[in-house]
This record gives structure tokens, sequence and C-alpha cells, in this order.
């Protein structure tokens, strides 16, 4: 095929401007005079993707002609944002956009409000998948994100009489002019069914699956910021089989029966689970997760195929991260390809195998690590199972060898968990079938190689590493904080920082200069006016995560209770007037996070009502929290939140978020708030609470809740409050489970925390000082881009370069 050469897209605001009446005449087919706002939006789109997929095109030639180590980010889950401001940022098309549209009568803002977020992910880890893709693309490292297309995304969050109501969301209604569907790369994915023995192999087995679906892959563009690449992420749909649909049985007036199999093979892709730390244990979700490894797999073989012939070049050509326990399957799916279908020697397939793969741990929650019963893989993976035996026996020879007669090790370790129902764990897997585990921040890789994981990191101390989490300071501050982002371009001499974030350092001295703190507030209190939350003077005090009991938004709450005490107490006291901000979805079944959601707005509404209490203390719960909202709060908080138990966040990337926008953080030692508080500095931090090991010997040593509540009378106060129906009588069950078992040492922290609130009101009334702490958090915070933790990822575990892509073919 030669290269037949592609007239290049314009550059000039003519360029731009005919381009998009083009996609909006040729593509749309309508016209300027009867085009809707929606059409405008698509044609908008277009028009930008377009520009991009020109960059696309580049980026492939050349990484394909570098025939490199590509690395391939599994997730089930990638929380992307909304694409056109990202797009029009990433392509500079920001301007000549707004000029464009000037003659269909049309504004940016009016068509960005159009452009919707796949909400394809839950929390944390999904919106990390993204982060780190974009920064894989700005790092010019040939890489492909795949996941799964969900028809539904993580549900929409409404309030009914202060309690979490979720509603269903079609994210793609109106479709996504911003994916390429590619049919021809087509995968066909098998289920159930049982296995033959190969005659004359003792290994190799032939799967005959009892039911077979499709899987159709779209793409997104995922671009490079300031650099010519352009990186892809392909999403999994699932489809019938062309045969799907029974004509005989829909003539015969059988018309749910007529497409049933076709319902049950797209059920695979339709929703995404909205639990983001308890497993289910739901058949549905496992076939969720094989469906994305085989067909990922399949694609990841057919382009390695592409330019090597030679399967021991297998694992120097492919890099595959596996985004937690989700994908896991992959391990034996890889081998059973390599064994079954290509033919090759298990210990050949093993030895590749084992280098092709590595495994990020998100979590330390014993609830959130993903176990399968035995029975349902035997039913749903039956040669998957198969596999998974071998590979287990011949791993506990291993063990076996380094610690002879050591049963209980033996037991301990086994893929098969045998106590009870035997099941299958696949954070063990995970860790025998890869090269490289690691954890998402210091602490949390620590408590991984001393607790979860001991067995493993004593038989393979080298392969366990760490990479703390990072965030992409396009989306996260030039995006969310325009403002803030042209005060610090304006220190640093442009806008350079944004692909190299340790330059913020430079910002350090202008906190002196009295001149910058003001321009630094006045914008701190314009992005609170956008909000309209509260009082643009008062301390914006944020809460914005998923709902988890061991995230605590339950002691944010008994400090905002106590507040109202002591303001009706002292209604003439000489109060900071405060605005609490929380925003985060419960899981659909967590009906103690969901109790939790309703005290706050039980207690909102109390305190709203309260004509003490209300001029000094405004409490907000801003509903259906997700990656565009993110953006509207974080440049707007004064005060993070990151108050979870010490030992139980394994990282958190929001107290990242917040403290690049100058938020300062009032958190535990946890997850990576050592870190920032590490490089902030302590005194830029405010620091309460039980640490990771306090914790654990609290509870070992016997943890009482109720002696806190004996000994602390505004404690009392605040649980006797809730108990006795003082917020519209809710919220008796949260008080209950704080004076029972008390889970995450709430009460056990009350104390340290409402100190370290009072020394948060000290430091805000000293304004310049505020400010001056706010200007150092944002200056030391370069470590926490994604670009580190790409660069980390990229040197330890990758161990890829980046490929330039040039400029003009
Ligand atoms: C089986 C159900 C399930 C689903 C999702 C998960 C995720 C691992 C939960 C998650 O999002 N973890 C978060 O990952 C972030 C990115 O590394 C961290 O910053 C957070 O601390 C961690 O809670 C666990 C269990």
């Amino acid at each position: 095929r030669q290269g037949i050469g592609l007239r290049r897209l314009g550059s000039t605001a003519d360029d731009f401007q005919q381009d998009l009446l083009s996609s909006l005449y040729y593509r749309k087919g309508t016209t300027v005079e009867s085009a809707s706002a929606r059409d405008a939006y698509e044609a908008l789109a277009l028009t930008v993707r377009d520009r991009l997929a020109d960059r696309r095109a580049r980026t492939a030639a050349a990484q394909f002609a570098h025939n490199p180590r590509w690395v391939y980010y599994l997730s089930a889950e990638y929380l992307l944002g909304a694409q056109l401001e990202q797009n029009l940022l990433y392509s500079g098309t920001g301007d000549l956009a707004a000029q464009a549209l000037k003659p269909l009568g049309r504004s940016l803002e009016e068509i960005e409000d159009l452009d919707v977020e796949p909400g394809l992910g839950n929390g944390g880890l999904g919106r990390l998948a993204a982060c780190l893709i974009d920064s894989m693309a700005t790092r010019d490292i040939p890489a492909v994100g795949y996941g799964i297309r969900y028809d539904f995304g993580i549900f929409k969050q409404s309030l009914e009489d202060g309690g979490q109501a979720e509603r269903a969301d079609d994210w793609a209604f109106h479709g996504n002019p911003w994916e390429f569907p590619a049919p021809d790369d087509r995968q066909t994915v098998g289920f159930y069914g049982h296995t033959e023995p190969v005659p004359g192999s003792p290994v190799r087995k032939r799967w005959v699956p009892g039911e077979t679906v499709l899987g159709e892959p779209s793409h997104m563009l995922v671009p490079g910021y300031n650099t010519e690449t352009v990186n892809i992420v392909r999403l999994w749909r699932a489809r019938g089989s062309e045969a799907s649909f029974d004509l005989s049985r829909f003539s015969a007036g059988q018309y749910a029966e007529a497409v049933q199999e076709a319902v049950r093979a797209e059920n695979i892709s339709k929703v995404l689970y909205p639990d983001d730390s308890t497993e289910l244990g739901r058949e549905l979700r496992l076939k969720q997760q094989y469906f994305l490894c085989s067909c990922s797999l399949r694609d990841i073989i057919r382009r390695f195929r592409l330019r090597n012939e030679n399967w021991d070049d297998f694992a120097d050509k492919t890099i595959i991260q596996l985004n937690d326990t989700h994908p896991t399957v992959a391990i034996p799916e890889l081998m059973r390809l390599l064994v079954d279908e290509y033919e090759l020697d298990w210990d050949r397939a093993w030895s590749i195998t084992r280098r092709t793969f590595a495994y990020t741990c998100h979590t330390l929650l014993p609830e959130a690590l993903e176990t399968w019963p035995v029975h349902m893989f035997e039913r749903l993976l039956p040669r998957h199972l198969e596999i998974i035996y071998l590979i287990n026996m011949h791993f506990l020879r291993e063990v076996e060898a380094h610690f002879p007669g050591d049963a209980d090790r033996i037991r301990r370790m086994s893929i098969i968990g045998e106590n009870g129902e035997r099941r299958v764990r696949m954070a063990h897997l995970a860790v025998v079938g890869t090269e490289a585990v690691n954890g998402v921040a210091e602490l949390h890789s620590k408590l991984l190689r001393e607790t979860v994981l001991q067995d493993f990191a004593d038989l393979w101390p080298a392969k366990f590493q760490n990479v703390t989490n990072g965030i992409s300071p396009r989306r996260f501050i030039r995006l969310a904080n325009p403002r803030l982002s042209e005060v610090i371009s304006d220190g640093l001499g442009g806008d350079g920082w944004l692909n190299d974030l340790d330059r913020l350092a430079e910002l350090e001295s202008l906190a002196d200069d009295p001149a910058f703190r003001e321009r630094w507030r006045s914008v701190k209190r314009a992005n609170k006016v956008d909000l309209a939350a509260g009082d643009p003077d008062s301390l914006t005090d944020v809460m914005i995560k998923r709902f988890h009991e061991y995230k605590r938004q339950q002691l944010k709450l008994l400090h905002v209770i106590t507040m109202y005490h002591r303001i009706r107490e002292n209604p003439n006291g000489d109060w900071i007037p405060r605005t609490v901000l929380f925003a985060g979805k419960a899981a659909p079944a967590y009906h103690a996070a969901k109790h939790i959601i309703r005290l706050i707005n039980a207690v909102a509404a109390t305190i709203a009502a309260d004509p003490v209490v209300a001029p000094h203390l405004r409490v907000v719960f801003a509903e259906n929290y997700n990656v565009t909202l993110a953006e509207r709060i974080i440049p707007a908080a004064d005060l993070s939140e990151q108050i979870s138990l010490a030992g139980k966040e394994a990282s958190g990337t929001g107290n990242m978020k917040l403290a690049l926008n100058g938020a300062l953080t009032i958190g535990t030692l946890d997850g990576a708030n050592i870190e920032i508080r590490a490089h902030v500095g302590e005194e830029n931090f405010f620091l309460f609470g039980l640490d990771a090991f306090q914790a654990a010997e609290a509870r070992i040593n016997g943890y009482h809740p109720r002696e806190h509540y004996e000994r602390d009378a505004e404690l009392r106060a605040a649980l006797d409050a809730i108990n006795a129906g003082a917020f519209g009588g809710v919220g008796r069950e949260v008080a209950e489970s704080l004076l029972g078992w008390d889970e995450y040492l709430t009460l056990a922290d009350y104390r340290s925390y409402l100190d370290c609130q009072e020394e948060v009101e000290r430091a805000w009334r000293d304004r310049d000082r505020w400010t001056r702490m706010s200007i150092l958090n944002t200056a030391r915070c370069g470590f926490f881009s994604a670009d580190r933790t790409v660069a980390d990822y990229a040197a330890r575990i990758w161990r890829v370069a980046p490929v330039p892509v040039p400029r003009e073919d």
C-alpha cells in the first residue's frame, strides 16, 4: 500500500471555520440556518477530532516503524471526563472554535454543556487510569488503554428527601462523536462449555465453549499535551453473533425469544458495577472481566504479529499493566492462547507470560480483594481453572522449595483458598503471574509488603515496588482553574510548567510578595463566587470522594454537629463563617454509607433552618459528583478533608488535586497524605489522629468506642443529639454503629480532629499566613504530576522509552 498524501488541515481561523461548516453540511447533513445546538456541538467535535486524528496518523506510523515495547493498560474502569474542552486545549483550537461558532449564533460555553462525560468508572481507580494514559501520551510512550464500553456508566445520583437515589446513566444516548468504532477488529469470546484432551499433548486442551459473543471495539483519541503523540484507548462492547437473531422465532411471534441470545450477549457490557470496595461475586462481573481480557489479548497478539514472528520476543515487545485484580484472568488467558492455540510448551509460555504482566494493587480492604468461587470458574471458564490449577501446582512447588515443610505457608499462599468454600484468590494469581507488584503510595506499598502480601514479599522481595499516584495537571489545574493557571504562567513566564510540574517550585519566592498573595486570594475568591456554594468569604471546607466508612465522612459530620452546638451555646462568639461541602456517591447496596448521606442532608437542613447558626455555618451536599463537578469544586476549596483512618486509604488522588489548587489539607498519616505533607512542609499541613501503627494497636489492645463517648462531653452531646432525633429523627444507625463497633476508630480520633480544626481556624484568621501556606502547597506539589508517576512506571516496571513523533510527515 503506498502512502498517498492527505491534504493537511489548515491552522488558520478561516481553515477552521471552513472545516466546521463542512462537518455541519457533509457529516451532520444540515445547514447553518437549521443547525441545532447539538448539530453545532457534534460538528465542532468532529472538526477538533480531525485535527487530533491527523496527529494520530503520524503517531501510529512513527510508533509502528519504531517497533517498540508497547505498554498496554488493562482497566475495567476509565473516568475520562468531558472531552471537548480537553481536546480544544490539546489541539490548541479553543479560540478558533469560539470564533467559528459565532456565525452559527452559538457560544462555546453553551456548546460545552452538551459535552457529556463517559462515566465508565467508580472513583479513584478509574480516574487514575485516565490521568495515566494522558501522561503516557504526553511523555510520548507508545501505549494503548483497554477497557469496556459500558452502555450505562456510573449511576446518576440525585437526592430524594435527603437520601441518595440512583438513575441509569445512558451517557451515549445522543451518540459519542469522540469515538471511532472499528468493527473489523471484532473478536470472538467463549464462555462455559467443556474441555477435551488433545491427542499427543499432555498439557494442551481443546476448549469447546457453550456460548460465544462478539467483542466490538471502538477507540477514543488520547492526545499528549504540547507534543505530537496521540495514543488511543480501546473500549470493547459485547454484541450477539450475526446469527443471534432468531428469525423463525420472530416470525412465530416469539419476539423476546428471538432476540434473547443477542440480549444475553449485550448484557456483558451493559452496565458498570457501581461498587468500589466490596466484591459482590456476581458471575456477570467475572464475565465482564474475562470479556475485557480475551478481546484485549487477542488484539495485542494481532498487533504483535504485525511486526514480529518469534514468540520469545513477545514480552520484550509487550508489557501489560493490570489495574488492580479486575483484569487478572488475563494471565491464564494468555497461557491458554499460547499453549492451546499457538502450541507453545508450558514452560516457554509461562516464562513469556510472567515477563509480560505487572500488577498494581489499589486497596488494603480485605473485602475489596476479589476471590471467585471455584464452582463459578469451573462453570464459566473451565479451561482457565485447569490452567490456574497448573500454575498453582508449579508455584507451590517453588514455595515448598524455599520453605520446606511449611504447610501453613503453603495454605496461606495458595491461589486456591480452601477455608470453607473453595475460592480463586485473584490477588495471589496476580502476584504469581507478574514480574512487578506495586502499591500506589509509600505507606500502602509498605503495608502490602508487611501485611496482606507479606508471604509473597518474603518469597520475592524484589518483585514489590511502590509507584505513588499522580494526577493530570492539564485537567486538574489548567482546565479546571484557568484563573490560577494564568497567575502561575505569569509568574513562571509561560505554561511550560504544565509539562514539567516541578517548575512550580519557582513560585515559592512569590509567596512573600504581598501583591502576588493578593492576586492569589482574588483568584480563589472568584472561583468560590463561580461555584456559588455559599458565602465566598467563608472558609470553604471540602470533602469530595466516594462514601465509605473508612474515609470517615461521619467524622466530618461530628465536627459539624459540634460546631452547631458551640454556636448555639455562644451565638455572639467570633465565629469564622464556614461552608462545609460534601459530594460523592455511595454504592447502591452500601446502606451504612447511605445512612451517612441521609444524616448529612438532615443536619444541613436543620442548620439552614436555625437563625442563630445559619449565618455562621452552612452545609451543602452537591449532587451527582463526577469529574466535571470535581473540576468546578476543587478550584474553590480552602480546606481539603483527607481524614481516613490511617492505613485504609491506599493513596487518594483528590488530596493531590486540592493541594495543587492551593487548598490546605487537614488529614491523617494515611496514603499519599504522608507524601503531600513531606513535600509541602509539616508547617503547611494540618495533621491529626492515630497513625497506621497506632490504629492497628488500638484495635489489637481492645478498642471501646464508648470510653470516648463517656470521656468527651462534646462528643457525647453530638451523638446524643443524633439519637435524640435532633436532625429530623435521622441518623440513629450512624450513631449506633459508632457507639457499637466503630470499625474505623472515628470516636478515637474525634478530639484530635476537633483540636486540629481549631488550628485551622487560627491559621485562617491570619490571611497572609494562610495565603502563604496556600501558595507553598501549590508550589511544592510538582511531585504529584501523573507525568512523574508514568516516568516511574516506565523506568522501574515497564522499561520503555519515549518514541518521538515528527511534527510533519
Ligand atoms: C470488587 C469491587 C472493587 C471495585 C473497585 C475497587 C478499587 C480498587 C477501589 C479504588 O478505586 N481504590 C482507590 O484507588 C485509588 C487509585 O489508586 C487510590 O488513590 C485510592 O486510595 C483507592 O481507594 C476495589 C474493589
